[in-house]
């Protein structure tokens, strides 16, 4: 055991973030038998403190160094740093000492944002438990039950954590008795802890090995391992985590993957620590990292089985794949850079398998893309890293729902609006509401709105609860009795007059004057139900041309039909791009 502690010993080394340690020597990972070896994940409702436990986890083991710049030294992304959200699911593997024995932790990292619960059942699928994180002055709130139960559903032991108990609100003993009423966990095995000062964490990590069990796998049987994420790299091509269930991987090895049937050969092999550092060796029951020169997008499928070459193994149960829940529109500023922004959008699905991609091409916006996102949070995250990662400049179109339509001209199917469902006291202060809501209720400003009138206090989560009839309508835009293809939208019969009254006044304010008089309709069948219009004015470009010098007028002419390219008749009225931008561009875009 001296021998191999030696051989793992970290050793600082300056970093991007912080100062993250390095290793002597590569790390021999045989040294970690199966029984040493504890895979866990943090999970929480947003802000309760995951990332903090981690960083103070990561400063315990020696993983980085303890120095005032370790924030969330996890959330790598730009994005997640400014949002202070996490994103993408990361993982680092923690060396502790524990009553003469050193133990391999490995962390998984979950985003704890309701639009990322996928992200969160991936990372779950590699792991034994998970340390379920509460503030010890929010309590239990919408995705600490969601999270909670993805993990029960999973069989994973779960550590409660109660967090922040340094704060002047804190009451760690109501919290104790939520987590007994809403989880049937006993009260005392809580760990009350401050992340942010550290206090009791390192009871934290002996709960990890106390509590949660090691995995369940077999080195003597042949290789089986499962690709739980991936990240694509410039310069190495796509970078798989892998979590091997059977077996052993070495730098050097044929393997194939159970999805495509391709063979590769393992360039690089290791652990994140939480940079990658190569070991060139893996066992069963460890975590880490895979390099096998798979650059295509379509190669390193989540969920994938990566086996070795003559050795086929059953395939391990594959994930549910990610539903999405928000569709919009996306296209290149300038159509120009569409093949810019399809290698873009291509690398990013890469590292973000639950959007969906389908080509789309509009007469306003030329050709670009129709996105599913799994929510309104995790739209705006792919499109500003769209524009942080890869420089792109993106319109993005406001963002719809999928509906199923049943064509009918006689009947329509009856309304159903939020239907209670049921209601859960979880203390005197506390309520759980379930409803049914229609999607497009809640996609866009819903939880804003929710925030706002109470104060900040009431949380929300959703889960997909299949399609349901209900009274809708398809909506026209006129303009001088001429369709508008793309700003065709489908609304409750409710709103539709106050959406067609607002696409309509955004359209006035963005049409130019034309020679003649333009009647702005929203129409429904072939009844108006909202109506502005844009007065005539005449426009002469000679004006200026007092002298009356042909060669100026030609100029000034030629400009003017140069500058029409970039307008799109509708009938006669010519229609800038900018102005469909203006009515098409989301709220949060602008
Ligand atoms: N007072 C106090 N604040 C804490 C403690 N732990 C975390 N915080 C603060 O709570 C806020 C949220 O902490 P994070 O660690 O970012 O929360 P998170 O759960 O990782 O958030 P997401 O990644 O968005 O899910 C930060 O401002 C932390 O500094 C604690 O023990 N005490």
């Amino acid at each position: 055991a001296g021998a191999h502690a030696a051989a793992v010993e970290p050793q600082a080394a300056s970093r991007a973030y912080g100062v993250v340690t390095e290793f002597k020597e590569k790390p021999d990972m045989s040294k970690f038998p199966v029984e040493d070896i504890r895979n866990f994940s943090i999970i929480a409702h947003v802000d309760h403190g995951k990332s903090t436990l981690a960083d103070r986890l990561l400063e315990l083991t020696g993983t980085i160094d303890k120095t005032k710049n370790n924030k969330q030294v996890l959330d790598k992304l730009q994005v997640e740093r400014e949002r202070g959200i996490t994103v993408k699911a990361q993982t680092a593997s923690l060396f502790y000492n524990f009553e003469g024995k050193r133990y391999l932790l490995n962390l998984i990292d979950t985003p704890g944002h309701v639009d990322f619960s996928y992200e969160v059942s991936r990372s779950l699928s590699a792991c034994q438990g998970v340390l379920l994180v509460v503030d010890a002055n929010e309590g239990i709130q919408a995705q600490t039950v969601a999270n909670f139960f993805l993990a029960f559903e999973a069989q994973l032991s779960v550590i409660p954590v109660i967090n922040k108990i340094d704060l002047k609100n804190a009451d760690p003993k109501r919290v104790e008795k939520q987590i007994e009423k809403v989880f049937d966990i006993p009260g005392d095995e809580c760990i009350k802890i401050s992340a942010k000062l550290g206090t009791n964490v390192e009871s934290v990590l002996q709960a990890v090995i106390e509590r949660i069990p090691p995995p369940k796998v077999y080195r003597k049987n042949p290789l089986r391992a499962l690709v739980f994420d991936s990240t694509f790299d410039q310069y190495r091509g796509v970078i798989a985590n892998i979590a091997l269930f059977d077996g052993v991987v070495s730098k050097g090895d044929k393997i194939v993957s159970a999805h495509t049937k391709k063979t590769y050969e393992v360039n690089e092999v290791g652990i994140l620590n939480p940079n990658e550092q190569s070991t060139h060796k893996l066992y069963a029951g460890q975590v880490g990292f895979l390099i096998a020169g798979m650059k295509d997008v379509t190669e390193a499928q989540i969920g994938d089985t990566l086996h070795l070459h003559n050795h086929p193994v059953e395939p391990l149960p594959g994930f549910k794949s990610a539903k999405p829940m928000v569709f919009a529109g996306v296209y290149p500023v300038d159509q120009s850079e569409y093949n810019t922004l399809k290698s873009a959008i291509g690398k990013l699905t890469l590292n973000d398998s639950s959007v969906t991609v389908h080509r789309d091409s509009s007469l306003a916006l030329g050709a670009g893309w129709r996105l599913g996102f799994l929510g309104l949070l995790h739209m705006e995250v792919f499109n500003q890293r769209l524009e942080q990662e890869y420089n792109a400049s993106v319109i993005l179109t406001t963002p719809t729902v999928p509906y199923k339509a049943v064509l009918s001209s006689a009947k329509l199917i009856k309304a159903r609006r939020a239907v209670q469902k049921n209601m859960i006291f979880i203390d005197q202060n506390r309520v759980m509401l379930k409803y049914l809501f229609p999607l497009n209720e809640i996609v866009v400003d819903f939880y804003d709105s929710l925030k706002s009138l109470s104060s900040g206090y009431a949380s929300f989560d959703y889960e997909d609860a299949g399609y349901q009839a209900a009274e809708l309508v398809k909506m026209d835009i006129l303009l001088n009795g001429n369709f508008v293809e793309e700003l065709v939208t489908i609304v409750h019969k409710e709103k539709a007059y106050s959406v067609g009254k607002n696409i309509c006044e955004r359209l006035k304010d963005s049409l130019p004057r034309q020679l003649f008089e333009i009647a702005i309709q929203a129409v429904i069948g072939s009844k108006v139900i909202a109506r502005e219009t844009v007065k005539a004015y005449r426009k002469n470009v000679l004006a200026k041309c007092y002298g009356g010098d042909i060669t100026r007028k030609m100029k000034l002419l030629k400009r003017q039909t140069e500058g029409k390219k970039k307008l799109r008749k509708i009938g006669n009225i010519e229609v800038p791009k900018d102005a469909f931008i203006k009515v098409l561009k989301t709220q949060s875009n602008k």
